[in-house]
């Protein structure tokens, strides 16, 4: 098993490093972002946190989707709650994670300059740093600093790659 989830709260980088990531593993990249049904983008534009219900279908969509890449996928996924990454382990045992860690003022700083059209507003970090749950302790997790440059971030992810792969 082999598949690494990018993890973390919005605006920690996760699109960043996994695609940098994926390109460099020769791996698939799956957007979680890009799997939210539409009534979850249309209540984040609204300024409305996800509940557990609303991200329970998402989950198993990405489940689905990391099945169909038996050889290794990169995954972004905010996976925020330990019962979300437990509901994607369920569909891919052995599942691992790497978690951007980002302060709320580097995280607000960071969504509220891409702001422009995206759905997701600075006003909705607060929500994912109240129900954030650390994977630290977790088996399969790299928890790394999201404010490391790029290219230090992907060295980190390759080694731990290299060490950790089944
Ligand atoms: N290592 C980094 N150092 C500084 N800025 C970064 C770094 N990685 C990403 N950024 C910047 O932070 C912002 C968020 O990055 P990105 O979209 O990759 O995050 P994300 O976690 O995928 O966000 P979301 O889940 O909200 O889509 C972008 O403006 C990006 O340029
Ligand atoms: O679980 C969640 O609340 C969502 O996945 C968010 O994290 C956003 O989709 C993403 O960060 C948008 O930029």
């Amino acid at each position: 098993m082999s598949s690494i989830v990018v993890m973390g709260v919005a605006g920690c980088g996760k699109s960043s490093l996994a695609s940098a990531v994926a390109a460099v593993l020769g791996w698939p990249l799956i957007e979680g972002d890009e799997f939210h049904a539409a009534a979850n983008v249309a209540k984040m534009r609204a300024g409305t946190p996800l509940t557990d219900a609303d991200r329970a279908g998402w989950l198993d969509t990405l489940g689905t989707e990391l099945q169909r890449h038996p050889a290794g996928a990169l995954l972004t996924c905010s996976a925020l709650k330990r019962s979300y990454r437990e509901r994607l382990r369920a569909a891919l045992p052995g599942l691992r994670f790497v978690h951007l860690e980002l302060s709320r003022a580097e995280a607000r700083r960071r969504v509220a300059q891409r702001a422009g059209g995206h759905y997701f507003k600075a006003e909705l970090v607060d929500s994912q740093f109240e129900i954030l749950e650390s994977p630290h302790g977790e088996a399969g997790v790299l928890t790394i600093d999201a404010t490391l440059p790029r290219e230090a971030l992907v060295d980190q992810v390759i080694a731990w790659n290299q060490e950790t792969r089944a």
